[in-house]
Order: C-alpha cells, then structure tokens, then sequence
C-alpha cells in the first residue's frame, strides 16, 4: 500500500545520514521570485517528523519534518519583508512567508524550556548532510486533521521501518528535558 508520509521519508529506506561535519546552509521559500532566504550557521539538532497540526507540511505530506538549532546561528539573509507571525498566540512564533505559506523559521520569544532554539524544516536546503530525521512526534495527531483511525498501525509501521521510533508527544529525553525546567523553574519561583 502506497502511504506518503513526506518526501524525506517516502524515498527510500533506510534515511540517508547527516554529515556530522556539516557547516549549515541556505533555507529558501517557495516562492518562484524573490524568495526569502535563511541561512543557518550549522546543522540541525533533534530533527524530527511531526504530525501536529501547527507545523508546515510540503503539499499532500502528513508529516512536517521539523529540527531545531540555536538562535545565533541563525539569519534571515534576503526578503525579510515578506515574512508574517503565522499565529502570534501560539509558544513557537512562525514566520512564514506571506506570499507561498512556507514557515521559514520559528522562534520562541517566552519562557518556555526551548527558548534559545529556532525551529527549522531542513528540506527548504539543496545543501546535502543534515541531521536526518531522529524519531517521529505528534504522531496520534495527525488523527485530529482527519486521518482515517484505520491507517495508524500502517503509519507506525511505516516510521519504524524508516528508524524512526514514534511518540505522540516528543521522545523521552526531550520529555525530560521540559519536566526538569518545569521543575526548575516552578522551585525558583517558590
Ligand atoms: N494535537 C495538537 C498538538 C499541537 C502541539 O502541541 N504541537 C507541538 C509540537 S510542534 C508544540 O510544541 N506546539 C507549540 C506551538 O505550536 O507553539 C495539534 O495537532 O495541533
Ligand atoms: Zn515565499
Ligand atoms: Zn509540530
């Protein structure tokens, strides 16, 4: 049974491996003119596939495939002007291009155990040695958009067999790392 999950998922098995030598590169929108442009200082950390609703996707993928990297390495480098908070209530503010929808970086600007790190989708790149996709998030979610309930053992089945473990929030020690801030910061303000 054909089940496209997203590009970087889809075209072959086992997933090609980043580069740990990778100096970063360039992200650029989808629009056929001038695009925006961001370029990142270095590779991505804990890259992952994510079913949740609020993470873009390529057309007709069920899966965002989304890293993140920290915020000094990264710069808008052409068309700023055409980037718009997506939804200014949410943690992560996306900007995304106004004119073809693509989010061309997300940045937490609250307190919250990510602050400091940029969220990224790495297929914007031609530039070949990203971390590839490390685990699959938000997977349940996806049912929530209007995925039939009846493919899930298939999607599951699927990210495995790519190596990607599947968890319907982050993976454990992503887990942990928000318990252990939630914990610290709750006793700071005791
Ligand atoms: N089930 C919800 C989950 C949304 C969610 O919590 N997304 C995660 C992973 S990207 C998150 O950290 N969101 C923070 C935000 O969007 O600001 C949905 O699909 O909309
Ligand atoms: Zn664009
Ligand atoms: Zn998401």
């Amino acid at each position: 049974m054909a089940l496209p999950l997203h590009p970087l998922i889809d075209g072959g098995l086992p997933l090609e491996k980043g580069d740990p030598n990778f100096p970063g590169g360039t992200l650029r929108c989808h629009c056929a003119g001038h695009k925006v442009e961001v370029t990142l200082g270095g590779n991505v950390l804990h890259n992952h596939a994510c079913g949740c609703s609020k993470c873009w996707k390529p057309a007709g993928a069920v899966f965002a495939v989304i890293a993140v990297i920290p915020v000094g390495q990264v710069a808008v480098t052409a068309n700023e002007d055409k980037l718009h908070v997506v939804d200014e209530s949410a943690a992560i503010q996306r900007h995304a291009c106004r004119e073809c929808g693509v989010h061309m970086y997300g940045r937490i600007e609250k307190d919250h155990p990510f602050k400091g790190f940029d969220f990224v989708h790495v297929e914007l790149s031609d530039d070949k040695g990203w971390q590839e996709p490390q685990f699959a998030g938000f997977v349940s979610s996806i049912l929530e958009q209007g995925y039939d309930p009846a493919k899930m053992g298939a999607v599951r089945a699927k990210l495995r067999s790519a190596g990607l473990e599947t968890y319907d929030v982050l993976a454990p020690a992503l887990m942990d790392a928000i318990a252990a801030w939630t914990a610290e910061t709750s006793q700071s303000r005791l």
